[in-house]
């Protein structure tokens, strides 16, 4: 079928957004020999698919001297520390656990963030999303009392580092130090493998909990319901971020006055988008005009929910929903541009230190 492309007023969405968390360099390893190394962390991924929808932000990171990516949102360096770096090894049969898709190792730790890192100001919403145990209990705390609503990725509570090689193993969420600021919190999100360390019945009576699942879309939980989130099909060549970038468009897709369903779409959008490249993705300018022409035709709000407080949010599904999904699929069938004029928060330029070998892991 071909479809009429009519350009949409653009809007800025005006809410003041916090993303807190540690950018770090990942190593991607696959028998024995590096393929890729890359900027990584969930705040890098989320900037970028931010950057990507037009949603401003003020983003608090630490990094050690050694940093040496050219990114927009300049991090904290710390001289007497490293920058946080991850070796992500892909080796199939590697794997202690059928749900994990790689064996992830914490090589250098950066300093954490502490609450005195935060800035002094009040903010519309708050993204806690570390990736190396860089967010304190205290830190979480803080940003719940500074931010109207705050998303936290699991990722960020339930993380430990093995003493010897940092091998990252998970912990029950009850016992993570966290536990008790749930409550406070707004959408908690989790992989299908995080979410087995959580209760998701108890916590859904708190706040929405979205767990991801790969090629399969996501599922949303609130306290009266829950529902499933179709996918968008991708030839995955690295699952590096995919639920940063899922968490990033799901986010930016509230902002814009999406209803929670319909912004969940929109965050699997992004997560496939990421699949497909490795590393932090670079997104194609076409494709993104038309994923914003689609998010603006689409907004049933005239404001974000942010301004109308929890009662204002709506889970099930509104009319329209599955020709929402299909238009954003059709995004894709735009033909590309060329690669200069992609889009990405960090540009590359002589002094990046990114290099790709070659992808990781094939398509399934
Ligand atoms: N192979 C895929 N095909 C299509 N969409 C995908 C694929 N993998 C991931 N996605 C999209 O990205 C979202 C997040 O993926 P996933 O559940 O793998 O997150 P994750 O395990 O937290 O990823 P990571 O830890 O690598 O950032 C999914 O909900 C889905 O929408
Ligand atoms: O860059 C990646 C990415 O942010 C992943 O989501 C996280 O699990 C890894 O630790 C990190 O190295």
């Amino acid at each position: 079928m071909v479809t009429t492309h009519i350009p949409q007023p653009q809007t800025t969405p005006i809410q003041s957004a916090l993303i807190v968390g540690n950018y770090c360099h990942d190593v991607l390893l696959q028998g024995g020999a590096v393929v890729a190394e890359t900027l990584g962390g969930a705040a890098s991924f989320i900037s970028n698919v931010f950057s990507a929808l037009s949603v401003s932000f003020h983003l608090t990171s630490k990094v050690g001297l050694d940093f040496k990516y050219p990114v927009n949102h300049d991090p904290i360096v710390i001289p007497t520390s490293k920058t946080t770096v991850f070796h992500a090894y892909f080796d199939q049969g590697h794997t202690e656990n059928a749900h994990q898709d790689r064996v992830l190792k914490r090589v250098e730790v950066c300093d954490p963030i502490n609450p005195s890192d935060l800035p002094d100001k009040r903010f519309d919403f708050g993204m806690a999303v570390g990736v190396g145990g860089e967010i304190l209990p205290e830190t979480l705390e803080k940003m719940v009392e500074i931010c109207d609503a705050v998303f936290v990725d699991i990722q960020a509570l339930i993380r430990a580092f093995d003493k010897n090689e940092g091998t990252v193993k998970l912990v029950g969420l009850k016992e993570s130090g966290f536990y008790h600021l749930l409550p406070r919190v707004k959408f908690l999100k989790a992989s299908s493998e995080e979410a087995l360390f959580m209760d998701v019945e108890e916590v859904r009576q708190w706040c929405c909990v979205v767990v991801t699942h790969g090629k399969d879309g996501c599922e949303v939980f609130w306290k009266d319901g829950e529902m499933k989130i179709e996918p968008f099909g991708a030839n995955q060549v690295d699952p590096t971020g995919a639920g940063d970038s899922f968490l990033g468009g799901f986010v930016g897709g509230l902002v814009h006055g999406l209803v929670v369903p319909d912004a969940a779409l929109v965050g699997n959008l992004f997560g496939s988008l990421t699949v497909g490249q490795i590393g932090l993705p670079k997104f194609d300018l076409r494709l993104l005009q038309r994923i914003k022409d689609e998010v603006q035709r689409r907004k049933l709000h005239n404001t974000c929910w942010f301004e109308g407080g929890n009662d204002s949010m709506s889970f099930t599904k509104p009319d329209g929903h599955d020709e929402f999904h299909a238009s954003l699929a059709s995004t894709k069938l735009v033909p590309t541009c060329s690669i200069q004029e992609c889009q990405r928060d960090v540009p590359r330029s002589a002094g990046s230190v990114e290099q790709v070998i070659q992808p990781p892991c094939n398509g399934q």
